[in-house]
């Protein structure tokens, strides 16, 4: 029988935030294509090469002029410019536009110099007179009418996207518009995952009396990936301390970063709670002020972070979304490790309370313009089913007398 792992210190959630992110550090950055980019982070600032747009463009089909011409377009009088040139997307105006003068333009296509203004096509008529063709024009206008100036949305030399930026299909738009078909990304982070437990089958295998399947670690690979890791199935061990800690040591020394799932409370046979024990110098937590997951433990070893979560589904999920997350967030440096925090209103009492703060798995509905947060019906540690059913986690304080329908919370935002 063992003895002291009944004394563990608990650490606010906070503070073993503050702890475990102190060794998240960023990998290196490698060279990625476009086409690879989206949900990588930005190793390097990206600055504007040139103006955007490059040159003045025509927002209308229509008639590039100068718009003082059109002073007496008043009373439905018409003015006539001589068209001199013709100018299709793509195309180099040939002829500058003096008073009295016009080019046919489209969309999109590079103004001539001279000309301050496109008039639209639907205000226009046309008219040939010995061998010259004329453009009238029934509207005034002002000068700069439906021209984009050149660098309108960005000027050469402004910052475009902050490294740590975590890209998106809108950054990789303007990433091709400048051209840049490469981007230096951090690298994804290799997280091992492996789970302990005699209990555990392989998802394939049948049910057995007793056993249940690891459930867990494809949960947690399919997290790792969503915080943009790469993650490396380990499978899942027996309840064997010597075993586990070939594992742990043979994972810390080939991946970034480790998590395992089980065996981390004061059972019988819970070996995670006793190798990270066995070298208590380099353990950083091994509990925390929560629920689910109050037996959350890590610890650092040969600089790499060993992660070990709770075996109960519920304390697994959401030790993920508190310590995992924010440490491969911050493996790619990425400028929000944390999941964002949301006001919402209590859609239905919430009664179960005690000294640890509690993060309940919920459903968010907006309502006659607010946000409620409905608690999932059953969100113990141990339940499984209701984790799909959540895109929040209500934040609920300690030692209140519970929270009542219609209480201010906050909530922690999934992500999806
Ligand atoms: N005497 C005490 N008992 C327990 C305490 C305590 O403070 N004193 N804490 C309870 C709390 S809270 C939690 S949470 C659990 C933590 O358990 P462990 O992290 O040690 O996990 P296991 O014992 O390995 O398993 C718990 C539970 O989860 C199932 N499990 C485990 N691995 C998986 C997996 N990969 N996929 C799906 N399900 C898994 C396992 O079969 C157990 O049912 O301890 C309480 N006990
Ligand atoms: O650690 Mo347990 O998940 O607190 O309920
Ligand atoms: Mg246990």
């Amino acid at each position: 029988m063992k003895d002291n792992k009944f004394q563990r210190e608990a650490l606010q959630v906070k503070e073993a935030q503050a702890k475990i992110i102190k060794y998240a550090n960023p990998l290196e950055s490698e060279d990625v294509s476009l086409d690879e980019c989206c949900g990588r982070y930005l190793a390097e600032k990206v600055i504007a090469p040139h103006p955007f747009p490059a040159f003045n463009r025509s927002s209308m089909d229509g008639y590039a002029i100068i718009a003082g011409d059109t002073r007496n377009c008043v009373n439905g009088q018409v003015v006539w410019l001589e068209i001199v040139d013709n100018i299709p997307c793509g195309a180099v105006p040939a002829v500058d536009i003096t008073p009295g003068t016009a080019a046919r333009i489209m969309t999109g296509a590079q103004v001539p110099v001279g000309a301050d203004a496109v008039v639209m096509l639907e205000v226009t008529e046309r008219r040939e007179e010995e061998g010259k063709t004329y453009v009238g024009i029934r509207k005034k206008l002002e000068a700069n009418s439906n021209i984009t100036p050149q660098g309108f949305e960005l000027s050469q030399g402004d910052l475009v996207l902050p490294t740590g930026r975590l890209i998106s299909a809108g950054d990789i738009a303007v990433l091709a518009a400048f051209g840049l078909h490469t981007v230096k990304v951090y690298r994804r982070p290799k997280v091992a995952i492996f789970a302990t437990g005699t209990e555990l089958l392989e998802v394939h295998e049948p049910l057995e009396p007793g056993k249940i399947r690891n459930s867990n670690s494809p949960m947690l690979e399919a997290l790792v990936k969503e915080t943009g890791g790469v993650s490396v199935m380990l499978g899942a061990i027996v309840d064997d301390l010597e075993l586990a800690r070939s594992k742990v040591q043979m994972a810390l020394e080939t991946y970034d970063f480790v998590i395992t799932t089980g065996g981390v409370s004061v059972g019988d046979y819970d070996i995670m709670g006793d190798l990270v024990r066995e070298q208590s110098g380099n353990m950083l937590f091994n509990k925390v002020t929560m629920r689910p997951g109050s037996v959350t433990t890590a610890a650092v070893r040969g600089g790499k972070l060993l992660l070990a979560l709770s075996g109960n589904p519920g304390a697994c999920f959401v030790g993920f979304q508190l310590f995992a997350r924010p440490v491969i967030s911050l493996m790619q440096s990425a400028s929000k490790p944390f999941l964002p925090e949301w006001s919402a209103t209590l859609g239905t009492d919430y009664k179960r309370v005690n000294n640890f703060t509690r993060f309940v798995r919920a459903r968010l509905e907006i309502k006659d313009g607010s946000l409620f947060a409905y608690p999932a019906l059953i969100d113990e540690s141990s339940v499984t089913v209701t984790i799909k059913d959540s895109d929040c986690l209500i934040v609920v304080p300690p030692e209140e007398k519970g929270l009542s329908a219609g209480d201010k919370v906050t909530v922690i935002k999934l992500p999806g």
